[in-house]
């Protein structure tokens, strides 16, 4: 398990900024290693406003976007299109501003698709995705079968909310709680919609690299406990971390309540 890295930016905009410039460069350097790359996405406003800022950044095109596999860390069993899905307000954000190849965009079923309101069935249907497109190189989770493949993300980004979730995994329900299945249905989630598809800690820690982002007052408590030892199933966050890297993105707001010798100084 990689210790986390702590890096704090001034404000919410400019860790935004930062970590959009962090992402360019992690993708363009996998590109160039291994000819493509692939990020697994998160919602909520943390994630969407790096988003935001990489359609803004100067730099975007450095990636070629049609060498880029997209995932997500979770999706809110909804309708098609639902201004409330994490992949609508991701298309909004960046999606539809860059020429993807959408056969490398892999969204999480909608609750109007093939698998209706089973949102079980709905993950597994993505957990067999995810198989499908891990090859030998990539991680094997704990399960032996295959069913517990998933590719080697480059980056698998997770937003942190204010009682320690990541994804759709919420502190002390089942679905944190998972050590096999690498994705699984969330029912009665504390924050709407009750009813979500999210990847479990072992998927998660199939990443490269994880990247945690927090910015806001309303993220201070939830970082100083998910990196002050808590366990991952009262504080889910700490037990979110890559393979070889793990990385917390936070904004002065949002470190406030971190011991000082934890972090370098903010940003400039
Ligand atoms: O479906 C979701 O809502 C997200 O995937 C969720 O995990 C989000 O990232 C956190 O709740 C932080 O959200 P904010 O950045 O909006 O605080």
């Amino acid at each position: 398990m990689s210790a986390p890295q702590l890096v704090v930016h001034r404000d919410k905009e400019l860790m935004a900024r930062a970590a959009a410039a962090r992402l360019i460069t992690k993708i363009v350097d996998a590109q160039a290693a291994r000819d493509s790359a692939s990020v697994v996405l998160t919602g909520g406003r943390n994630g969407n406003g790096l988003l935001a800022a990489l359609a803004a950044a100067p730099a975007r095109d450095a990636v070629d976007w049609s060498r880029l596999d997209l995932w997500w860390g979770d999706e809110r069993f909804l309708p098609e299109g639902d201004p409330e899905r994490n992949i609508t307000q991701a298309r909004a954000a960046l999606l539809d501003s860059v020429p993807l190849d959408p056969a490398r965009v892999h969204p999480m079923p909608a609750s109007d698709g093939r698998y209706g309101k089973d949102a079980d069935a709905a993950a597994a249907a993505y957990a067999e995705e995810l198989a499908a497109a891990a090859g030998p190189e990539h991680y094997r989770s704990a399960a032996a079968d295959t069913g517990g493949d998933v590719p080697a993300f480059d980056v698998l980004m997770l937003g942190v909310g204010p009682d320690t979730h990541v994804a759709s995994l919420f502190p002390e329900l089942p679905a944190v709680r998972e050590t096999e299945r690498t994705v699984v249905g969330v029912h009665g989630a504390p924050k709407p919609p009750p009813t979500r598809i999210s990847l479990t800690l072992p998927a998660i820690r199939a990443a490269r690299e994880v990247w945690l982002l927090a910015a806001g007052e309303d993220k201070a408590n939830a970082a100083r406990i998910a990196l002050s030892g808590a366990g991952e199933i009262q504080a889910p966050a700490a037990g979110a971390y890559g393979r070889s890297r793990t990385l917390w993105l936070l904004d002065a707001a949002a470190a406030s309540q971190l011991p000082r010798d934890l972090y370098p100084p903010a940003s400039a």
